[in-house]
This record gives structure tokens, sequence and C-alpha cells, in this order.
């Protein structure tokens, strides 16, 4: 079985008397999407806040690459090679695409956002942004502004924004999430190809994406992970079906 890029192990996060995170143990192989679903408030947002730092645990590590990151902010996260791509756009809407990107850029380098405008003249860091944005199929639109770009534009500019930090893994937070029909299939047929750059650990409403995409699914439901398994066996579990997929399975 392939190693382990991502890892967390018995993570625990209470609120008050809520356990949130109820020692939860998930792996992320190289090339795969794992797919992270439960019903709202079973702690998925919670997890993944953890992973990115952004929350400490209670107890428990969060592993990447065999590395104990668990005490790192999200930074010192993110230069290691955790890329989070947010529900919520992190996206500077007024700048151009290609400024987005090379704002990446200079993030993955360590260097203060406010030299921003000037660094675009910076060769090293425009090349990285160009190259991103190749990779992600956006060259055509480096001179729009962010605003001007489709949802799905948004979520690919988003990802290239992280290719500049070289991820070793991704961790996205409902990319589908106000994509229409056409918009959630095309995204997915990207994250599909992306894998193969990073592994994907993806929480996910949208069950068509997640069926289409997961090679491995754990189901999270009151802060713990009930099943995990393939789509097959996770769409066959009875205890998933009553907590959570239903007629969707
Ligand atoms: N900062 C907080 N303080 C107190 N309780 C919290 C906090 N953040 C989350 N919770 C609670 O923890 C539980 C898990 O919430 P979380 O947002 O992680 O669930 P989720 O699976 O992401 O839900 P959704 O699918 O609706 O986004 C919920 O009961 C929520 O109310």
């Amino acid at each position: 079985m392939a190693e382990a890029v991502l890892e967390t192990r018995d993570l625990r996060k209470a609120f008050g008397a809520l356990q949130a995170t109820d020692d939860v143990s998930i792996s992320l192989r190289a090339g795969e999407i794992h797919a992270i679903i439960g019903p709202n408030g079973a702690g998925k947002s919670t997890l993944i806040a953890q992973i990115s730092g952004a929350l400490a645990p209670d107890a428990g590590q969060v592993v990447l690459d065999g590395r104990d990151v668990t005490g790192l902010p999200v930074q010192a996260r993110a230069r290691a090679g955790l890329a989070r791509t947010f529900q919520i756009s992190q996206l500077a809407m007024e700048d151009t695409v290609l400024q987005n990107v090379a704002l990446g850029a200079l993030g993955a380098q360590g260097r203060p956002f406010g030299m921003f405008r000037p660094v675009l003249r910076d060769r090293a860091i425009r090349d990285r942004a160009e190259a991103a944005l190749e990779r992600v199929g956006l060259s055509g639109q480096r001179a729009m502004r962010a605003a001007e770009l489709s949802h799905g534009e948004r979520r690919k500019l988003e990802v290239a924004v992280a290719l500049t930090l070289e991820p070793r893994a991704f961790v996205m937070d409902e990319p589908m999430a106000g994509l229409g029909t056409e918009g959630s299939v095309q995204l997915t047929g990207f994250l599909d190809g992306l894998r193969a750059q990073a592994p994907i650990l993806l929480v996910e409403h949208d069950m068509d994406a997640v069926f289409a995409l997961a090679d491995r699914v754990s189901v999270l439901v009151y802060g713990r992970v009930i099943a995990s398994g393939t789509v097959g066996e996770i769409r066959r579990d009875k205890a998933v079906r009553e907590a959570y997929l239903g007629d969707e399975a």
C-alpha cells in the first residue's frame, strides 16, 4: 500500500461538551482523492481547520510527509506543502489573474505581500506564476480581473495559486459549492487530472462529484469516522445510508 502523504492520528477537538473531532485517523496517499463526507455539523470543517493549522487539536497529530506538523502555524504548513483551497474564495477580485498567482508565488518564497505590484517585474516570480496558470489552463485569461472569471475558473485560479507552493497535498473545502451542473462536471474533470500533481483530501456535499472522483470515502458523523472505503463499499454501507446518504446511494 502506498505510503501516506498526509495523515491525522487520533485527532481530538472539543467545543465545551461537544466532541467535534473524536479520535479521527485518516490518511491521504499519493495519487488519490480521499473524500470526507457527512451531514451538516458532523465536524468536517473542524477537521480541515486542524489539518491546515487554523485550529489546534486537543490531542493527536497531523503528519505531512512523515513529519509531525501539528505545532506549525498555517503559513509554515503551506510552505511545507499543504495546499488548502477555501469554501470562501481568498482571491483579490480587483487584481488580475496573473497578479493573484504572483501573490501566491511571492508567499511561497516567504516574502511579505507589501511589495506586491513591482514584484510582477521579478522574472522568477512571474515565470512561476505563468507556469502555474499554464498547468490549470488559464494562461489565456492572465490579464483579466479575477472578478471577471466564472466561478469554475476562479476555483482553477485558486488551485493555480496553490500550485506555486509546489504542494505535496491538497485540502479542498467544498470546491463544487456555488457551481451549476455544468460547472461541477467541468471542475470534476479538472480535479480528476489534478490528483496526479498531488493527492486531494476533498470535503464535498456534491455526491455526484464524490462518487465520480473518490478513490476512498470516509464518513464523519458526530465527529467520528463511522465508515471508510471505496465508493461502492460506502454506498452499500447500512450505517452510512441511515446516517447520511439515504436515497442518494
Ligand atoms: N468555534 C466553535 N465553537 C463552538 N462550536 C463549534 C465551533 N465550530 C464548530 N462548532 C460545532 O462543532 C460541530 C462541527 O461543526 P463543523 O462546522 O466542523 O461541521 P461540518 O461537518 O463542517 O458542517 P457543514 O457541513 O454544515 O459545514 C457543530 O456542532 C458545530 O456547531
